[in-house]
């Protein structure tokens, strides 16, 4: 009888080889199955002596059970086995941080326009759009330009290219959001024409505008913001008292001196560079140029079929950029365009 345990312990050596659920039943077979080892020697038993039948019988049965049991124990460790990869895998570690969901938020710049478009709106201005490739006339001789005005030279300007490459006469990317104020009052006039006066024009001109010189501080875009008041009679102190206001509302400041200092453009008459300063903080009393400004000239008026004798009014360019520096403490204008996320996340 001592080979039964040899078969009892090669039975228990082989299941605890076993890692697999199907290659544990293979080796059941080979032992328990009906050509298995343990079952051929109980078919054994009819070949056997009557009276050794009953010893033998009872001996391989114990060996029986015992594989059985060394049988089941190995298909609950293998169970356990699979339970625990299963929960290992299947495991939520509750203490990571969430995920949450990444908030966006608007670009600086993006907040400037609004926020200048809001302040405006709220005194009766409408905000006006108009298209970036625009004409010679309104970009540059509606606004009272020279023909010769450098302003005009592809050094200064880009002008698109006709189909075959060559200069396309007269076409070319704004230089600043004035003629979106030209199509403006063209378009006023012709929806008053023939009443006996138009109203007032109020409007502000946001947008992108293009110039050649691009170096450390000039991006070939950038962003302008005018605005413009036409009406009977709109004077000269209207225009310090919209400009004074707005600073002091923009900036959310009372303790802000602003100044007009002489100066000229082909498009207004008299003009002013608009400084303003402010008198707590660290800029504390030095003079920032914010923007120019002036009475629009009388041929302006005139490209645009408005009888000068009867209407005036003022206009002023600005860049948002510039405000938007001074309003966060910005002191590099390429920050706003590099795309650094580390340096706009701070806007959200
Ligand atoms: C950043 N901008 C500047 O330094 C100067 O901008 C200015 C100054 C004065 C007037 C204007 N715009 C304007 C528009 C029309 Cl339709 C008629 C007359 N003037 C823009």
């Amino acid at each position: 009888m001592h080979n039964l345990d040899q078969i009892v312990h090669a039975a228990s050596a082989a299941f605890a080889a076993t890692d697999d659920p199907d290659a544990l039943e293979q080796v059941k077979a080979s032992y328990l199955g009906k050509s298995g080892e343990i079952t051929g020697l109980l078919k054994g038993l009819a070949k056997l002596p009557p009276d050794q039948r009953k010893t033998a019988g009872a001996a391989i049965n114990h060996a029986k059970d015992a594989v059985e049991a060394a049988l089941a124990a190995r298909r609950e460790a293998l169970r356990q086995m699979a339970l625990q990869a299963r929960l290992a895998e299947e495991a939520l570690d509750v203490t990571l941080p969430g995920r949450g969901q990444a908030r966006g938020g608007l670009h600086p710049v993006t907040r400037t326009l609004e926020r200048i478009e809001a302040l405006f709106a709220s005194i009766g201005f409408e905000v006006a759009d108009g298209p970036e490739i625009e004409a010679d006339f309104q970009n540059f001789t509606a606004l009272n330009t020279p023909a010769d005005h450098p302003a005009r030279s592809m050094h200064d300007t880009f002008y698109l290219q006709d189909e075959a490459g060559g200069v396309a006469e007269g076409v070319l990317l704004r230089t600043h959001t004035s003629p979106i104020q030209v199509r403006y009052m063209q378009a006023h006039v012709a929806r008053h024409a023939g009443r006996e006066s138009m109203p007032e024009i109020r409007v502000i001109a946001p947008g992108r505008v293009y110039r050649v010189d691009s170096d450390a501080t000039h991006s070939p875009m950038f962003h302008q913001v005018e605005g413009l008041w036409i009406g009977e009679n709109v004077s000269f102190a209207d225009l310090k008292g919209v400009i004074s206001d707005f600073l002091r509302r923009f900036f959310e400041n009372d303790d802000l001196q602003v100044r007009f200092r002489p100066s000229f453009f082909p498009f207004t008459e008299p003009s002013a560079e608009i400084d303003m300063a402010f008198m707590s903080g660290t800029l504390k009393g030095r003079w920032l140029e914010i923007a120019g400004c002036g009475m629009v000239h009388p041929n302006v008026l005139r490209h645009v079929n408005i009888d000068p004798e009867k209407y005036l009014g003022f206009a002023f360019g600005m860049g948002p950029d510039r405000l938007t520096m001074l309003r966060y403490g910005v002191n590099d204008l390429r920050l706003f365009f590099d795309g650094d996320l580390r340096f706009l996340r701070q806007f959200v």
